[in-house]
């Protein structure tokens, strides 16, 4: 039995295929998500990150093959089914997409609008929960996107993610564009998540200091599919190119060695 028999797959995807004209873009990706791991999605430019969390999210349909969140396929889900999946999923998009007309709290309410239940007053009450929980201040709640850093605005996007207490989120890039200590602030937010919420978290990046500071697991996007997935230090074992150039080149060196650090830090 393989230690993955006994965990809970909350994504699986089976034969993806998708293509933008005669671009094929993936052509028999398999990809297994489970519950509480926090999997690093990584890859080239281009080998189809983003097209394949929005594959997997059903804002891009695919031309063939099969994905199932939830035990719902995704594909062929129902109205009401799809509502159900938007409930179970909060997507995080680079740039946070959030509404440039709206206040940041104005802009976490939006999915909380979906429950009819919920009074003006509640609505406001758990978008500022959502707020302080991803560490943003309280008075961040009145801004408009715009009067925000680049990191705060992140942070607010996935205030936006989390606000129907999503059991997965996808990320992607999360940490392009801040600097490091902004970077870094946003991994702990990753791992205090994971670790409090047990959520789970879909993450695409090029950040190896992420991908060393956050993930349980790394699946590898190469030739049109899921080259190969597992733990960082079965990464540095794969012979392929890409991959050895990528966990094992200098920048991979510096990131090891810094968490090393960090760690003999914190023992001592
Ligand atoms: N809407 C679209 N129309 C046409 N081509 C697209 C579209 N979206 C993505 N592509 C193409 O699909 C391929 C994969 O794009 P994607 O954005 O998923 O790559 P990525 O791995 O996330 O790249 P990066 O790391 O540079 O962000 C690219 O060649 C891109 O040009």
């Amino acid at each position: 039995m393989s230690p993955e028999d006994d965990k809970e797959v909350l994504i699986r995807v089976r034969g993806l295929r998708t293509q933008f004209g005669t671009h094929v873009v993936h052509d028999g990706l398999d990809l297994d998500v489970y519950r509480g791991e926090v999997l690093g999605v990584v890859g080239g430019s281009g080998t189809g990150k983003s097209v394949l969390l929005r594959a997997i999210t059903g804002l891009e349909r695919p031309a063939a093959g099969r994905i199932e969140a939830f035990g719902t396929e995704v594909l062929t889900a129902s109205p009401e089914e799809r509502d159900r999946l938007d409930e179970r999923w909060g997507v995080m998009f680079q740039d946070g997409a959030l509404f440039s007309s709206l206040t940041v709290r104005e802009n976490v309410e939006v999915p909380l609008r979906r429950i009819a239940e919920l009074t003006p007053e509640l609505r406001r009450a758990l978008a500022d929960l959502k707020i302080s929980l991803v560490g943003l201040p309280y008075r961040a709640g009145d801004a408009a996107p715009s009067e925000l850093s680049g990191g705060m605005r992140k942070r607010a996007g996935l205030a936006r993610a989390l606000a129907l207490d999503p059991e997965i989120v996808f990320l992607d890039e999360p940490t392009a564009g801040l600097d490091p200590i902004g970077a870094s602030a946003f991994d702990e937010l990753i791992n205090t998540l994971s670790d409090a919420l047990g959520l789970t978290v879909f993450l695409v990046t090029h950040d190896l200091d992420t991908l060393y500071a956050t993930c349980d697991r790394i699946a590898v996007l190469a030739e049109k599919r899921v080259l190969v997935t597992g733990t960082l230090p079965e990464m540095l074992e794969v012979d392929h190119p890409w991959v050895q150039e990528y966990f094992t080149g200098p920048r991979a060196r510096l990131a090891r060695d810094a968490i090393r650090t960090d760690t003999n830090t914190e023992a001592d």
